[in-house]
C-alpha cells in the first residue's frame, strides 16, 4: 500500500523504547464482563505481538469493547490472566497507552485544541510538544482549525479529534475502538498508513473495525464471537488455511465450522459451566498464586496450541516476577500531579465559560437568593384586611361620666368601641401598615361570613354594652356575671396562617393599650408592664427576621450549590464516558477529586466576592464580628458540600438519581439546620441530634459572628468549627474510598453460588451414574 505518512515520521523520532518481550498483550483463559453470574468474555486467549497491527474482528455485541476495557484495566477481570507490557493491566500504564473509545467520551463544550491540550497534560506531555503535536495531528486528520467547540464539529470530525487524543502523547500501545468509522476512504487509507509507520518504530496497535476487509493490511487478526476468540493469526495465513478469498468469508467459514463442531456450544450452558469461585480483585492486589492458569479440561487441543500456551505462561510468569517489586512500590505512592489537577480545573472552566450566562448566573446565585429572601421572607405581613363590628352604645349618663375624672374625654359620651376603631385607623392608615381596617360589616354574622369566604383575616366584635360593662366592672367593682360578659369583646380569626394570625392579635393588643394610654391622661404609663425592656446586649430592640435568616440562607447556598454542581457534573461526565477516558490516562482518583474541588472552590470564591459586599452594604445585615470567620465557615461547608456531591456523583448512575439524592440531602439540612427557623423549636431529642449536623453548626457560627460579634474564643464557635471540620475530613476520606476507577462486575448472591454448586454436584453424580457399567 502506498500511503504517505511522512508528515508523521519526524514526530516519532523520540519514540520511547519498548520492553523486549515478544508479546505486548496476552490473555489466557480470560473470563470477564459486567456480571459475575454471566461472564460475557470467557476462556479467551489473545496474543498481540510487539510492533504489529492486530485487528479484532467480530459482529456487533461480540465482546470487542469489553475485551479492550479488560486490557486497559477499566473493567476488572473475573478469572484467567491478562498481561499488558508484562504487567497485570492497571491504570498506571496510562501514558504508555493511547486509547480511543468507541463512544466520543469527550467534553463537548471545549474546542478541539482545548480538549487535546487537556489530554496532553494528563498524559504528561509538555506544553510546546503538545502544541506542535496538535498542529501536526490536526493537519494530518484534516481537522478544521477554527475555534469551533466539539459540539459544533461533525460526527466524523469529532471521532478524528478522539483519534488525535490517542496519538498525541506517542504511546507504545494504541488501543483503537473503531477508529475508521465516519472517515472517508482516503483518510482511512492514510490512518492505516500512519499505523503502519508507527508499528515500524515499535508501536503496537490493536484495533476493532466493522470494515472487516481493511484488516487485511494488518499483521494479525483475531476473530471474536460470543465473547471468545475463535481463531487468530496472520490474515493471509488464515484465508489460506480456510481456503477463502476474503477475510469475511474466512470468518463465516470459521463460524460455520465451529458451530458444526459445537465448540461454541449453547451460551447458557457456557454460563453454567463458569464457577463462581473466581475472586474479583483489584489489579494491584492480585497475588502471584492467582495468576495460575486454570487447567484446561479439554485435552483435545492441538499440540501447537499447547506449546503456544506454555510459551505464553512463561512469558507472563517472568514478566510478573520482574514487575512484582515495582508494583509494590507503585501501590504505596499516591500521585498528586499539580499540572493534572490544574488541567482538570481548567477544562471545567472551559465548560462553564461555554455557558456564559449560566456562569454569570451561578456567580450571582447566592446573592440573588439572599436578595429574594430579604425582600420576601422575614418581614412582618402587612395590609391585612381586618373588620371591626362596633355595636357599642357607649356611656351617655352625665352622672356616670363625671365619675371618670382621670380620663381624657372630649365633650360628649364615652364610647370605647369607637375609640378603639379610631385608634386602629390612625395606626393603620398607610398601605404598608399592618392592617387595612374595614368597618363596612354591620353585623357579627356578615363579618363571620367574610372570614369564611377569605375576604378578611379577622374581626373584632364590640358588644352593645361594652363601655357600660367596663364602667361597672372597674368603677362600680361589679362582679356580676352579665356585667363581665358585657365588658368583653370577641376576636374572630382565620388562624390558618400562623404568622398573619399572630401579627393581627399582637396589633389588636397594642391598640387596646394605646387607647388606654391615650385616655388615661393624668396617669400616663398606668397600663405599662412592671418592667422595662432595656437596650439588648446582642441584636436590636426591634429585630428583623432578615437579620436572623440571612446567615442561614448563606450557609445553605454555600453548602447546596457545590453539592448539586459536583454530583450532577460528575454523573454527567461518567455517562459521557469522559471519566473513564481520564482514568485511562493514569490520572489518580485524588487528582480527579482535587481538580473538581479546585474548580468548584474557585466558583465559590467568586460567589462569596459578590455576596458579602451585597449582604453587608446592600441589605444592611449586621456584621458585628470578623468577616473572616464567616468566610471560613461558608468555605468549609462548601468543601463539605462538594465532598458530599462527589460521593453522590460516584454512587449515582444517572443524573436523575444524583438529583434526587442531592435534593433529599438539601431538604434534610434545610429543615434541620435551623437556617430559617430556630433549631430550638425542634423536639428536645431531635435537637440533640441535629446539633451535630455540620450545617446546624455552620449556621450557628455565622449567626453568632454576624449578630453577636463572637470569634474563636467562644466555645460555641470553636467547637462548631471542630464539628464541621470532622465531617469534612470524614467525607473527603469516604469520597476517596468510594471513588472507583474501575468497573467491577456485579457480584453473585451467596445463594446463587450455593445453587450453582449444588447443580454441579448433581450433574457430576448423574455423570458418574451414567458411566457405571451395567451388570
Ligand atoms: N456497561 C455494560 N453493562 C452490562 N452489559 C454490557 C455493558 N456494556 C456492554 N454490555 C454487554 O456486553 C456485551 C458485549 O458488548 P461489547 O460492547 O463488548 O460488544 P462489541 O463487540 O464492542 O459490539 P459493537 O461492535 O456493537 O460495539 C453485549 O451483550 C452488551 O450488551
Amino acid at each position: 500500500m502506498s500511503i504517505d505518512s511522512n508528515e508523521f515520521q519526524s514526530e516519532n523520532e523520540t519514540q520511547p523504547t519498548l520492553q523486549d518481550d515478544e508479546y505486548v498483550i496476552k490473555t489466557e483463559n480470560l473470563f470477564g464482563g459486567y456480571d459475575e453470574r454471566k461472564p460475557f468474555i470467557h476462556d479467551l486467549n489473545l496474543n498481540v505481538k510487539k510492533g504489529e497491527i492486530y485487528s479484532l474482528l467480530g459482529p456487533s455485541a461480540a465482546g470487542k469493547t469489553t475485551l479492550l476495557k479488560l486490557i486497559l484495566g477499566l473493567l476488572l477481570k473475573m478469572k484467567g490472566k491478562i498481561s499488558v507490557f508484562g504487567e497485570e493491566p492497571s491504570l498506571s500504564l496510562g501514558p504508555k497507552i493511547g486509547y480511543m473509545p468507541q463512544d466520543l467520551s469527550l467534553y463537548e463544550q471545549g474546542t478541539a485544541q482545548q480538549v487535546l491540550r487537556f489530554f496532553g497534560t494528563l498524559n504528561g506531555v509538555d506544553k510546546d510538544k503538545t502544541n506542535s503535536r496538535i498542529k501536526t495531528l490536526m493537519e494530518f486528520l484534516q481537522l478544521p482549525k477554527t475555534g469551533r467547540t466539539m459540539s459544533q464539529l461533525s460526527g466524523g470530525q469529532r471521532r478524528r479529534v478522539s483519534l488525535a487524543i490517542a496519538l498525541l502523547h506517542e504511546p507504545d500501545l494504541l488501543i483503537l475502538d473503531e477508529p475508521t468509522v465516519g472517515v472517508d476512504p482516503l483518510l482511512r487509507q492514510k490512518i492505516w498508513g500512519l499505523m503502519r509507520s508507527l508499528t515500524k518504530k515499535g508501536v503496537t496497535v490493536i484495533i476493532t473495525t466493522h470494515y472487516i476487509e481493511e484488516a487485511i493490511d494488518g499483521d494479525a487478526v483475531g476473530f471474536i464471537r460470543n465473547g471468545t476468540i475463535i481463531e487468530e493469526g496472520n490474515p493471509y495465513d488464515l484465508m489460506k488455511k480456510h481456503k477463502c478469498n476474503t477475510l469475511e468469508d474466512t470468518f463465516l467459514t470459521l463460524c460455520k465450522k465451529k458451530d458444526k463442531e459445537g465448540l461454541l456450544g449453547d451460551e447458557s450452558e457456557k454460563e453454567q459451566e463458569y464457577e463462581y469461585k473466581a475472586e474479583i480483585k483489584d489489579p494491584q492486589s492480585v497475588s502471584e498464586t492467582e495468576f495460575l492458569i486454570k487447567d484446561r479440561e479439554s485435552s483435545d487441543s492441538s499440540s501447537t496450541e499447547s506449546s503456544d500456551q506454555e510459551k505464553s505462561k512463561n512469558i507472563i510468569s517472568e514478566n510478573e516476577k520482574k514487575n512484582q517489586a515495582t508494583k509494590k512500590k507503585k501501590k504505596r505512592k499516591m500521585k498528586l500531579d499539580p499540572k493534572k489537577i490544574w488541567a482538570i480545573t481548567k477544562i471545567k472552566y472551559q465548560v462553564f465559560i461555554a455557558y456564559k450566562i449560566i456562569l454569570l448566573f451561578s456567580i450571582a446565585l447566592p446573592t440573588l437568593l439572599v436578595l429574594a429572601s430579604s425582600v420576601a421572607v422575614g418581614k412582618s405581613p402587612h395590609n391585612l384586611k381586618f373588620a371591626v363590628v362596633n355595636e357599642d352604645e357607649g356611656l351617655v349618663a352625665p352622672e356616670m361620666l363625671n365619675q371618670l375624672p382621670s380620663l381624657e374625654l372630649n365633650d360628649g359620651p364615652l364610647n370605647l368601641g369607637e375609640e378603639f376603631v379610631k385608634e386602629l385607623q390612625t395606626r393603620n392608615k398607610n398601605s404598608s401598615s399592618i392592617l387595612q381596617v374595614k368597618t363596612k360589616y354591620k353585623t357579627l354574622e356578615s363579618a363571620r361570613e367574610a372570614i369564611e369566604k377569605g375576604d378578611i383575616w379577622g374581626m373584632l366584635y364590640v358588644p352593645k354594652h361594652f363601655t357600660f360593662g367596663l364602667f361597672l366592672r372597674f368603677y362600680a367593682c361589679s362582679k356580676n356575671h352579665t356585667v363581665i360578659e358585657w365588658s368583653i369583646g370577641s376576636l374572630y380569626m382565620d388562624m390558618s396562617n400562623a404568622e398573619i394570625g399572630l401579627t393581627i392579635v399582637e396589633e389588636i393588643d397594642n391598640t387596646f393599650v394605646a387607647v388606654g394610654d391615650r385616655l388615661l391622661k393624668n396617669s400616663k404609663n398606668q397600663l405599662q408592664l412592671p418592667y422595662n425592656i432595656e437596650k439588648p446586649i446582642y441584636g436590636k430592640l426591634h429585630p428583623k427576621y432578615k437579620d436572623f435568616v440571612t446567615p442561614g440562607i448563606m450557609i445553605m447556598v454555600g453548602f447546596s450549590f457545590p453539592m448539586f454542581l459536583g454530583s450532577i457534573g460528575m454523573v454527567r461526565e461518567a455517562m459521557l464516558g469522559v471519566t473513564s477516558r481520564i482514568w485511562a490516562t493514569g490520572t489518580g482518583r485524588f487528582e480527579m477529586i482535587l481538580g473538581n474541588v479546585t474548580a468548584i472552590t474557585l466558583l465559590l470564591l467568586l460567589q462569596l466576592a459578590v455576596l458579602f459586599p451585597s449582604v453587608i452594604y446592600g441589605f444592611k445585615v449586621p456584621m458585628e464580628g470578623s468577616i473572616f470567620y464567616v468566610l471560613l465557615d461558608i468555605f468549609s461547608l462548601g468543601l463539605f458540600g462538594q465532598s458530599l456531591g462527589a460521593l453522590i456523583g460516584f454512587l449515582a448512575t444517572h443524573e436523575f438519581q444524583a438529583m434526587i439524592y442531592a435534593f433529599l440531602l438539601f431538604f434534610i439540612n434545610y429543615s434541620l439546620a435551623g437556617s430559617i427557623w430556630p433549631a430550638l423549636a425542634q423536639p428536645q431529642w431531635l435537637y440533640k441530634i441535629t446539633q451535630f449536623l455540620p450545617t446546624s453548626r455552620a449556621v450557628l457560627i455565622s449567626r453568632s459572628v454576624m449578630s453577636k460579634g463572637w470569634g474563636f474564643k467562644h466555645q460555641q464557635v470553636w467547637f462548631s468549627f471542630v464539628i464541621v471540620f470532622l465531617w469534612l475530613i470524614i467525607f473527603v476520606l469516604l469520597t476517596g474510598i468510594f471513588t472507583k476507577t474501575t468497573i467491577r462486575p456485579k457480584k453473585a448472591w451467596f445463594w446463587e453460588k450455593w445453587f450453582q454448586k449444588e447443580k454441579k454436584k448433581k450433574k457430576n453424580f448423574n455423570n458418574q451414574l451414567n458411566n457405571q457399567p451395567i451388570n
